[in-house]
């Protein structure tokens, strides 16, 4: 059997801590098949970029490389977070372009490029994530890697006309057609790029899924809805409760219905409007007040870039707002913190809920969404408030849909959720539930790799 390597930026190196729903599921998926995992380090080298670190854990050997500071700030926080993140989830207002940065990126690709190819076999599947490595496949292709070349894409695919925005289009997306086979979250992903490749590469679609740029290289691209562990989730949930710090939050509430989110800090998630919709739902159902506590977590990321420095201060501010005009001496309605929460805990605090928001702005899945549903008591489930722009909606279609920029539509999803019987909470859950328990991580994995292995 062929040796699976996967390449992402953000590795989950043993010992290391950070939230993404990328890093929890490829470590999910490669624990099941072992093999080899590449990427960044997670460490600034005051030197030079390019030391290896080699660490073997269970059936996964790690191999990472530490980044200088200079490769660090453009690659990462330059052209991956400042450019193509917010271009990737429809944010042009927030784009920068630079070229100083893009430079860094192709570095950066290089370099990852050059430290992989001597590790890699003429049999091995090589699956590279997400939008920091585009170029991956072309520079591996130049180094004589001959394998077969998959790409996965987290982040949405936005419409062409956003695309082409970007000066240097043209060559970052051309550089796809390396690859055996690009994956994306959602069919609509996969409809917009289809269109890309049409409208702006001069390229054909010949049937969905199969393309051929301008240059006459055939493609192939599909939609493969990334999972979570489902039975692994829920029986963590169930083991959470009588955890002390599940039981404490328990306490806290004093018989208080629990309102949770869990996201990175980051705007794509639409944490201001949801805070707004928050207080819009305290104003709307004033029978509510009361009843009702929000509890907002919210780990920092990507702390030094200035977006996401403005975000947290915005958020400081609103919570601190809300908190203000509608507390009182024994009540907060939002509990707001900045703090990362492993799983044993997080699902515990899950099960706790009685409504999850899950409301970005764009969103290339969420996982959230999903564990949420996971995590819940099948005898009386919590609800999901799930917005239309997650790419866990087109499956999650059991949740209370909403437009996160509709904060009425938002602050009544609340009160619905809050309202809603037992009977109709558990029908919904048991849909979203019977999905998630056949399309899980292994589902998403094997799909992927079939795929990758076909070469039709
Ligand atoms: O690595 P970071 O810069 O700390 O960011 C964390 C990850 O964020 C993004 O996650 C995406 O992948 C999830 C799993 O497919 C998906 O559910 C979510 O919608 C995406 O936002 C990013 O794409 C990853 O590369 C980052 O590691
Ligand atoms: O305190 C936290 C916050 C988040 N997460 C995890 O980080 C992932 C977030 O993935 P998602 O797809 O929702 O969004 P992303 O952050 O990747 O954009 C999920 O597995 C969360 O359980 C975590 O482990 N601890």
């Amino acid at each position: 059997m062929s040796r699976l390597v996967v390449v992402s930026n953000r590795v989950a190196v043993p010992g290391l801590s950070s939230a993404g729903g990328l890093a929890v599921a490829l470590q999910s998926a490669l624990e099941e098949t072992g093999g080899l995992w590449f990427g960044w380090s997670g460490k600034i080298d005051p030197e030079a970029s390019g030391r290896l670190h080699e660490i073997d854990a269970g059936n996964i050997r790690y191999v990472t490389v530490d980044l200088s500071k200079r490769d660090h700030d453009d690659y990462y926080n330059g052209f991956a977070n400042r450019t193509l993140w917010p271009l990737l989830h429809f944010r042009v207002d927030l784009v920068d372009y630079n070229r100083v940065t893009y430079a860094a990126y192709r570095r950066v690709n290089a370099l990852f490029a050059e430290k992989l190819a001597p590790m890699l076999r003429d049999d091995d599947l090589v699956w590279v994530h997400d939008y920091h490595l585009i170029p991956m496949a072309k520079l591996l292709r130049e180094l004589g890697v001959s394998c077969r070349l998959g790409f996965f894409l987290h982040v949405p695919m936005p419409s062409s006309d956003l695309l082409a925005a970007l000066p240097q289009h043209e060559r970052l997306f051309e550089g796809l057609s390396s690859y055996d086979l690009i994956g994306f979250q959602t069919e609509r992903d996969l409809e917009r790029f289809q269109d890309y490749v049409r409208l702006f590469g001069r390229g054909k679609v010949i049937s969905h899924g199969h393309l051929e740029t301008r240059k006459g290289v055939r493609l192939r691209a599909g939609a493969f809805p990334i999972s979570i562990d489902t039975g692994h989730i829920e029986a963590q949930a169930a083991a959470a409760v009588g955890k002390p710090g599940v039981k404490r939050l328990a306490t806290s509430l004093s018989g208080r219905a629990l309102g949770i989110g869990v996201d990175r800090l980051d705007y794509s998630k639409g944490l201001p409007e949801r805070f707004r919709a928050f207080g819009r739902f305290l104003k709307r159902h004033p029978t509510h007040r009361g009843k009702l506590t929000y509890l907002q977590i919210a780990p920092v990321s990507r702390g030094e870039v200035l977006e996401y420095q403005n975000l947290r201060s915005e958020l400081e501010q609103l919570s601190g707002h809300i908190n203000g005009a509608h507390a009182e001496p024994d009540w907060t309605p939002v509990r707001y913190v900045n703090r990362n929460y492993p799983h044993p805990t997080l699902t515990g605090f899950y099960r706790l809920a009685r409504v999850g928001l899950v409301t970005p702005l764009r969103d290339g899945m969420n996982l959230v969404a999903k564990e949420f549903v996971a995590a819940q008591d099948p005898a009386d489930p919590g609800v999901l408030v799930l917005s239309t722009f997650a790419g866990a909606a087109r499956e999650l279609d059991a949740a209370l849909l909403v437009n996160p920029y509709d904060l009425d539509g938002v602050a009544d999803a609340i009160a619905a959720a809050l309202e809603m019987s037992l009977e109709e909470r558990r029908e919904r859950w048991q849909t979203m539930m019977t999905l998630l328990r056949t399309h899980d991580i292994t589902a998403w994995r094997k799909e992927y790799l079939a795929a990758l292995r076909d070469p039709v």
